[in-house]
């Protein structure tokens, strides 16, 4: 079973993250294969929307912890990095459906996502600097524009796990949906979505985006701290103690 899964219906990408015994881990391979179905789908005529989800019990974990001991040289071209480099630059727009554990890349990208719906189960958290690491995806920058400076504080200082309906109150997500129904509910607004027309969709998105210059930049700065921290050794402590746990 493929550990990225890619269903197209409707006019909609559904990409399913599919490796439930490591709750959904990001590893290099699954990074390169997000960005290669959102680089079909961006060229792809009969699609005109992606929709981003995960496991019923499960989004992402976020980036796979053994990766980071393992892959320690980072720069733009590293499957995550350039995953989220790629994100930034979608012309179509994505809805994301979050069940479950939505941590750290899991919740910083649903900052580039048009439409966002967590079920009551959904749990957020940013553990950057718990890790020894500083946030990526821009989240720097976008995260205390979207909730305000001293929320984002807690939210990426503190590093502390939030429900779905805190992420409502915060504007990270749309709208709380029963689990029963939140992939059907998810792909129906994407359905919608699609059947917008394209081009005025894709031009009212990019004008909504006029920070994307801004973001970028903020992307390679964190970039270039993340791969310093990385390397220290209170961030190989912190992956070791998780590994070990
Ligand atoms: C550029 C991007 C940066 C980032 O994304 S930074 C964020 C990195 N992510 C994390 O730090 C999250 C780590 N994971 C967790 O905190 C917990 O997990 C959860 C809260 C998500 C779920 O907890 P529970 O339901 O108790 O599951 P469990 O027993 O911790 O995990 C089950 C198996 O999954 C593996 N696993 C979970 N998350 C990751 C991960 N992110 N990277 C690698 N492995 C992971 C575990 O080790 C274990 O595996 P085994 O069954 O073999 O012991």
């Amino acid at each position: 079973m493929s550990t990225i899964q890619v269903k197209d219906e409707q006019g909609v990408r559904i990409i399913t993250i599919n490796r439930p015994e490591k709750r959904n881990a990001l590893s290099l391979e699954m990074y390169t294969n997000l960005t290669e179905y959102l680089i079909q789908g961006e060229s792809d005529n009969a699609i005109y929307c992606f929709l981003i989800k995960g496991q019923q019990d499960c989004f992402t974990s976020g980036n796979d912890v053994a990766d980071f001991l393992k892959n320690s040289n980072l720069d733009s071209k590293h499957p995550a990095f350039n995953f989220l480099f790629h994100l930034l630059d979608l012309k179509k727009p994505i809805v994301a459906a979050v069940t479950g554990a939505a941590v750290g890349i899991g919740t910083t990208l649903l900052l580039h996502c048009d439409l966002v719906y967590a079920d009551n189960t959904a749990k957020f958290q940013l553990p950057f600097v718990n890790l020894a690491l500083v946030p990526e995806a821009g989240a720097s920058l976008l995260l205390p524009q979207l909730v305000g400076p001293q929320k984002a504080a807690e939210l990426l200082l503190l590093g502390e796990s939030f429900d779905a309906q805190t992420a409502k109150t915060l504007n990270i997500i749309n709208d709380v949906i029963p689990s029963e129904t939140i992939f059907d509910f998810a792909l129906a607004q994407a359905v919608k979505l699609a059947k917008q027309p394209p081009l005025a969709l894709q031009a009212s998105r990019a004008l909504m985006r006029s920070n994307k210059e801004l973001v970028r930049q903020q992307m390679k700065d964190e970039l270039a701290q993340f791969s310093i921290r990385l390397k220290s050794d209170e961030a190989r402590t912190r992956f070791e103690a998780f590994l070990k746990k």
